[in-house]
């Protein structure tokens, strides 16, 4: 029998070596299921929930521009309040109005805050309206926003900027009408429009042609890269995100480069004994007050700018693809605002009396909601829903069109009827404050954290339709053709195919 050699330093090391490592594995094994049993979180009793793939869940098969409408489509299967598994993530989806009503009139303490989205460090980080946690910050940067941009008394002191860049909307409007056979492409109009007065509010001061087109440019290459990144849900990413992290540097540099020498002049100009006369005298007054960094008045004035642009004139481009799909709707509208004016220009002191303009855009913003399901959610604390355990670190998405389109609530949702809103039920006035019901119907938003733009928003979409509608007959390019009603998600829903349409000048 061969002899073994018990002292070969290979054989002994590989031996203790080995055995080293079993006790390790068996060490760590043990750790872990007493870890399991004594000291891990109890199991969450989170909403249903569709599989996913491991690490990654369900991220690619939601991500898209038709996130939302898969999202209504998994409510089919999973009811009004479910869970997707995002990454490490969870997203809590609700498309019920009872069950948002639940969450932001009876529990708005928890559920007003906002995710702590990693990718926003990479801009101005959570120091905008939109952005910021739940608490004394967002409260002091919203009040000034509401007192001195959007409160019923600034937004009517801002008319005659409107005034300005309406006569510029229809020189703009029959300029290409004339070099294109009599048709336009309407979005880009109802863009530059509502972005000038904007800039005006911010800075009382028009910019060039040139100037607004570099500034579309950058914000909306911003509302791209602010969506939620792939380093949200798996933070671990954050060491590969160099490309997003550069990217938001250079947008705040051109941003920087246009916008501070006009920060720095208001500073210089401003009178100190009077009060604040636009956006950007609000936020210097405002700087000491709330400890604001440069960067985070770069941030509130580019969501102003953001905020209040693409969702009012993508609202303006769906209204007028369903009055070219409804002449009769447009020239009921027509009749109503010569009624009121007598036939000379809309005022808009006239506008409160237009019912059926009322109406109208409030079907525009039932059928087509500017933001599906509009800005995510985060809970200031894991708590419950329904009985479902939300996690702390969740983002819960409040589905705003599946509401507004919902066939058990809505009769024939997929028909543009303005007449359904010609009642004025409370319910419907937008604000979801009078209970339940009145969530059916909540395009801005409700609860703590409601679109505080909703008065400017709605006062451009007023008057610029009401403008349009007066001056041109809009109708098809081509009569035999139907409208693409075909939606994307490009941080408002877009139409896939612009809307393209004939203008006739009016006679009287
Ligand atoms: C038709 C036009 C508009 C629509 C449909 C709209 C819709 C919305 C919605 C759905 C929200 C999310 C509410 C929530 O988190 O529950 C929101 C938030 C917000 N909107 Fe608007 N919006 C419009 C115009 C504007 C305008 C003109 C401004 C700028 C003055 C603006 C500024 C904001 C801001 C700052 C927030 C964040 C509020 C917060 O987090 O406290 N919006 N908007």
């Amino acid at each position: 029998m061969a002899e073994v050699d018990t002292t070969s330093e290979p054989t002994v090391g590989f031996s203790s070596t080995y055995l080293v490592g079993v006790v390790t594995c068996a060490v760590l094994f043990v750790s872990l299921i007493l870890s399991k049993f004594f000291f891990s979180k109890p199991k969450l009793h989170l909403p249903p929930m569709p599989k996913g793939i491991p690490l990654f869940g369900t991220m690619f098969k939601t991500r898209g521009p038709k996130t939302h409408n898969i999202l209504i489509e998994i409510a089919k299967e999973f009811g009004p309040l479910y869970a997707l598994k995002t990454g490490l993530k969870y997203f809590i989806v609700v498309t019920s109005p009872e069950v948002t009503f639940e969450a932001l009139s009876k529990n708005a303490q928890v559920f007003s805050s906002r995710p702590k989205l990693l990718s926003r460090l990479n801009f101005t980080g959570w120091r905008s309206v939109n952005s910021a946690l739940y608490g004394d910050y967002w409260r002091g940067i919203r009040k000034n926003l509401v007192t001195q941009v959007t409160s019923s008394s600034k937004v009517a002191a801002f008319a005659p900027f409107r005034e300005e860049e309406l006569a510029t909307l229809m020189e703009r409007i029959d300029r290409e009408a004339k070099k294109n056979d009599n048709v336009i492409t309407v979005l880009p109009h109802c863009r530059f429009t509502v972005f000038s007065i904007l800039l005006h509010v911010c800075f009382s001061k028009r910019f060039n042609a040139e100037e607004i087109e570099e500034l579309d440019g950058i914000l909306k290459r911003l509302l791209i890269i602010l969506a939620p990144q792939v380093i949200d849900f798996i933070p671990f990413f954050q060491w590969f995100s160099k490309k997003h992290r550069d990217e938001c540097q250079t947008l705040l540099g051109r941003m920087r480069k246009m916008f501070t020498p006009l920060i720095d002049e208001h500073r210089v100009m401003r009178d100190k004994n009077t009060p604040a006369l636009d956006y950007v005298d609000s936020l210097i007054v405002l700087q000491k007050e709330m400890f604001l960094q440069e960067t985070d008045i770069l941030g509130l004035i580019g969501e102003v700018l953001t905020g209040g642009t693409d969702t009012t004139a993508n609202l303006l481009e769906w209204t007028m693809a369903n009055l070219v799909k409804h002449p009769e709707i447009q020239q009921r509208l027509y009749n109503e605002i010569q009624d009121v004016t007598g036939g000379s220009i809309v005022q808009e002191a006239q506008l409160e009396k237009m019912k059926y303009l009322h109406a109208v855009i409030k079907e525009g913003l039932r059928k087509h909601p500017p933001l599906p399901f509009g800005i995510t959610h985060g809970v200031t604390q894991q708590t419950k829903l329904r009985g479902y355990d939300i996690p702390e670190d969740a983002m819960v998405l409040f589905h705003i069109q599946a509401m507004q389109n919902d066939p058990t609530i809505w009769k024939d949702p997929d028909v543009f009827n303005p007449e359904r809103f010609l009642n004025n039920d409370p319910n419907y006035d937008m604000t979801g404050s009078h209970g339940p019901k009145s969530y059916e119907f909540i395009p801005f938003g409700a609860g703590r954290r409601i679109c505080p733009g909703m008065n400017l928003g709605l006062t451009h979409a007023h008057l610029i339709l009401a403008r349009l509608i007066q001056r041109y007959e809009f109708s098809k390019v081509n009569p035999n053709e139907e409208i693409d009603f075909d939606d994307a998600l490009r941080f408002a829903v877009v139409m896939v195919t612009p809307l393209k349409a004939r203008v006739k000048l009016r006679s009287s």
